[in-house]
């Protein structure tokens, strides 16, 4: 008789749990992007267990209904699904493949979604030890920054197991406008590392034009009017020019983060054999940038760096 009571009690336990895994969503990485787009699930009921490296990071959070998890094992064995926001790859490989990371709690039917901007072989890591140990997986890096975050506007690139993406979209309709299904592992990561190539190539020739304009008696202000009127418009240059023309770079998207995905584009074209001499040297410019310690301004600070090479020649 006892033992039929321990069985029942056990295994209604066990239905509890699985209920409350099944509505629990993990949130690994709360910098600028994952603040915003955790704080957004939040507020739209879902309810979310969050982690973050440095972990006062958290208490804004907690604030406003989130759990906390210790270790990202622990919100991944919570949770049926987990999603990262984390700066690079070595990032995103640390909190999978680390004592107390994702991996260790990875059981059948637990959906990871990294969201990070890594490169293919990163994603392609990860993806494969989530898979080997029955987990799903979905990467889903986003083009937009920290007010698209804010205001749930961001632009999805996913990419892995379709069914994980049809399972993710309430996640998505959340945090963005618009998700794009890009077919296999990898696909979402170059799309991304495309973007942000052809986003770093422009802030510099957009850096280089002010300074022209500076430099030829020009008004700063009214270029910017100029261009805002023109072919080559666009909301980049209306956003960041006028910060840029009162040397404000409070950080959106980090100049460090840019440099790191110019260098991850240089690598994918270098792969396989595609020249990009203008993005070479648009992540020269970063680099310097860098090397300046500019790297946690906003990536247009990469201006700075522009207008320095002009007193240095
Ligand atoms: N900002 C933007 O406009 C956009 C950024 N992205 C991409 O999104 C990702 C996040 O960007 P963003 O939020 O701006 O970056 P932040 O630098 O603001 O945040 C980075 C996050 O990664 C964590 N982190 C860094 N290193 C490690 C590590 N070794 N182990 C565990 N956690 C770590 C940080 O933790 P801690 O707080 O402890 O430092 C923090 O939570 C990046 O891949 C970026 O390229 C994509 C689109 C736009
Ligand atoms: O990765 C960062 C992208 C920033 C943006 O799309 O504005």
């Amino acid at each position: 008789m006892d033992t039929i009571k321990t069985y029942n009690k056990r295994k209604k336990e066990e239905e509890e749990e699985e209920e409350e895994t099944a509505m629990e969503v993990g949130f690994l990485g709360l910098g600028i992007m994952g603040k915003a787009m955790a704080t957004n699930l939040l507020r739209k009921g879902f309810k979310l267990t969050v982690w973050n490296r440095t972990l006062s990071k958290c208490d804004e959070l907690v604030e406003i209904g989130a759990t906390v998890g210790a270790t990202p094992a622990a919100v991944v064995k919570k949770c049926k699904y987990t999603i990262a926001m984390l700066s690079d790859p070595s990032a995103a490989l640390s909190v999978v493949f680390d004592t107390d990371g994702v991996l260790e709690q990875v059981v059948s039917g637990k959906g990871y979604i990294d969201m990070s901007t890594v490169d293919v072989d990163t994603s392609s890591k990860i993806s494969e030890a989530i898979t080997s140990r029955g987990g799903h997986f979905l990467e889903a890096p986003v083009s937009g920054s920290k007010k698209p975050a804010e205001d749930g506007q961001l632009v999805i690139l996913a990419a892995g197991e379709k069914a994980l993406y049809e399972e993710a979209i309430p996640f998505f309709d959340v945090l963005g406008k618009k998700s794009f299904f890009l077919g296999q592992v990898g696909n979402g990561a170059k799309m991304k590392l495309v973007v942000n190539m052809i986003m770093g190539s422009m802030m510099n020739a957009f850096s280089e034009g002010l300074v022209l304009a500076d430099r030829s008696g020009l008004d700063s202000k009214t270029l910017l009017d100029v261009l805002d009127l023109g072919a080559i418009a666009n909301p980049m240059f209306k956003l960041k020019g006028p910060t840029m023309i009162q040397n404000n770079y409070s950080p959106a998207f980090p100049l460090k983060h840019q440099q790191k995905d110019m260098r991850l584009a240089l690598a994918q074209g270098d792969a396989i054999a595609v020249s990009m001499p203008v993005a070479a040297a648009a992540n020269e410019a970063f680099k310097k940038a860098r090397s300046m310690g500019l790297g946690d301004l906003d990536f247009s600070a990469v201006y700075e760096t522009v207008k320095h090479l002009q007193h240095s020649s």
